[in-house]
């Protein structure tokens, strides 16, 4: 990768832990007596996922979907959400929360809200660690929230540019020199 970028420190790994504790806490106070089934957004979800289910004290499964929409040295959505690999299980009377890294146009969540919600789950919302709602396209609201963010592209604790970074503790964001 040509290195014409730096990173800012943006959110202290610290800080992401006591937030991911938080979401976990106000999951398991809303499903009380429930189970769960949790969907991971692949790839940028599988950090914040991990995490996050250690912090749920409900019953519930995981699964995987994996779809793709910033390809390449790119910091700009392609507006075209390409399904990869779809979950491994049905989800009909199931407590369905989508899990994702990042809610940016919302092109994404509202792409897999429509795909999802036709398999008849018993309920459904989405848990985004972040949200950047200045750049929104689609209509769509994750119902627990990490932290909202400026107009920013952030890599680290999952999320990529071109692939990279997904491996860093904390999440800075990524400035071109
Ligand atoms: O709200 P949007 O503008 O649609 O952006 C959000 C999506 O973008 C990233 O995925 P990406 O396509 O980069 O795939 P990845 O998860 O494999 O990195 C991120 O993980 C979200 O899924
Ligand atoms: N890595 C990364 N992926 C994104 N996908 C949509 N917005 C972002 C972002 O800010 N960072």
């Amino acid at each position: 990768m040509k290195e014409n970028y730096y990173l800012e420190p943006f959110i202290k790994k610290e800080d992401i832990q006591k937030k991911v504790k938080e979401l976990g806490k106000m999951i398991s106070e809303d499903y009380r007596g429930e189970e769960l089934f949790l969907v991971g957004v692949l790839k940028g979800s599988w950090i914040f996922m991990a995490d996050l289910v250690r912090e749920i004290e409900v019953p519930l499964e995981v699964s995987f979907i994996s779809v793709s929409s910033y390809v390449g040295e790119t910091t700009k959505t392609s507006g075209v959400v390409r399904l990869l690999c779809d979950i491994d299980k049905p989800l009909s009377n199931k407590n369905v929360i989508l899990v994702e890294d990042i809610v940016d146009t919302g092109l994404t969540l509202s792409y897999l809200k429509k795909l999802l919600e036709v398999r008849k789950p018993k309920s459904f919302k989405i848990c985004a660690l972040l949200d950047k709602p200045e750049r929104r396209m689609a209509d769509i609201k994750a119902e627990y929230v990490g932290f909202t963010i400026p107009d920013e592209f952030v890599v680290g604790y999952g999320l990529d540019y071109n692939g990279y970074f997904r491996n860093l503790p904390e999440i800075s964001i990524l400035r071109f020199k």
